[in-house]
């Protein structure tokens, strides 16, 4: 007999307890979370566990202990799926691209899921032709911007029309107008959006923010709460120049 919870599981990225070692620390250390929400944006300082989180959701690492469900399925099976339903944009496009040619890119996830290769050729030249920029079709990846080849994993990975979309800080490095156009498209989208991010201000109109700090969550609520005590907790951490002896600023880097 399925109950009420199975059928939010269903429709859930649920994490219960989970813990994870990475480089001899905690990345994760008893994490547990059920997200429903449409968009749900992960902050935190670099090491706080947020790759790893996004990385977990995706099934490209799995936890020591603990359990993660993405759709009632574990995605760390990898099985097609898992994999459909996820799509996940990397910190580093670098670590993405896989092709020479924008289309060749963009018709890469749908083949590896199946998709006959002239279909999904097909496809790739429709999401282009979508986004206005059909002539970038025979383009070298390696010749784009960081911007356009951000955007281009970004098409790769909508052609498969995941349920989810992970984004591991889509954001950095664009320049502003850069970011404030790949803002409005991520805004949209109608899949559900989980979003890293160390700028809080590009989070405008997400639903829910979780806040990781040493592999815990700090904080989890409405982003008007969570994201200006972020913000002003990550201030604190800086003195002011009259305040800071020089022979201390060294330690400022720490974690
Ligand atoms: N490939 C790896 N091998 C070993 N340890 C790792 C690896 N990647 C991350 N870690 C460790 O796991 C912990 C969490 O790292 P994670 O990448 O999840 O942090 P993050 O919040 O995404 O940081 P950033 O904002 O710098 O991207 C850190 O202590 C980090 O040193």
């Amino acid at each position: 007999m399925t109950t009420i919870d199975d059928h939010i599981a269903e429709d859930a990225v649920v994490l219960e307890n989970v813990r994870l070692r990475r480089g001899g620390r905690m990345a994760l250390d008893g994490v547990s979370l059920r997200l429903a929400e449409p968009r749900v944006a992960v902050v935190g300082r670099n090491g706080s566990g947020k790759s790893t989180l996004a990385r977990l959701v995706k099934g490209l690492l799995r936890p020591d202990s603990g359990t993660v469900r993405v759709f009632g399925r574990d995605p760390a099976r990898r099985d097609r799926r898992s994999i459909a339903d996820v799509g996940f944009l990397f910190q580093n496009s670098d670590h993405q691209i896989l092709c020479p040619t924008v289309a060749e890119e963009i018709a890469f996830g749908p083949v590896e899921l199946g998709t006959a290769r002239a279909e999904a050729a097909a496809a790739a030249r429709s999401i282009l032709d979508a986004h206005g920029i059909a002539d970038w079709a025979e383009r070298p990846v390696v010749a784009l911007s960081e911007g356009q080849r951000r955007l281009v994993c970004l098409l790769a990975v909508l052609v498969s029309e995941p349920r989810l979309l992970v984004l591991d800080e889509p954001y950095a490095g664009l320049d502003i107008p850069t970011r404030l156009r790949l803002q409005r498209f991520i805004a949209r989208l109608p899949q559900r959006v989980l979003l890293i991010s160390h700028e809080p201000e590009s989070l405008d109109g997400f639903d829910r923010a979780l806040w990781l700090e040493d592999g815990r969550l700090a904080a989890d609520g409405a982003p008007s709460e969570v994201l200006p005590a972020f913000t002003r907790a990550m201030h604190a951490l800086v003195p002011g120049d009259d305040d800071l002896p020089t022979d201390q600023e060294g330690a400022a880097w720490v974690a």
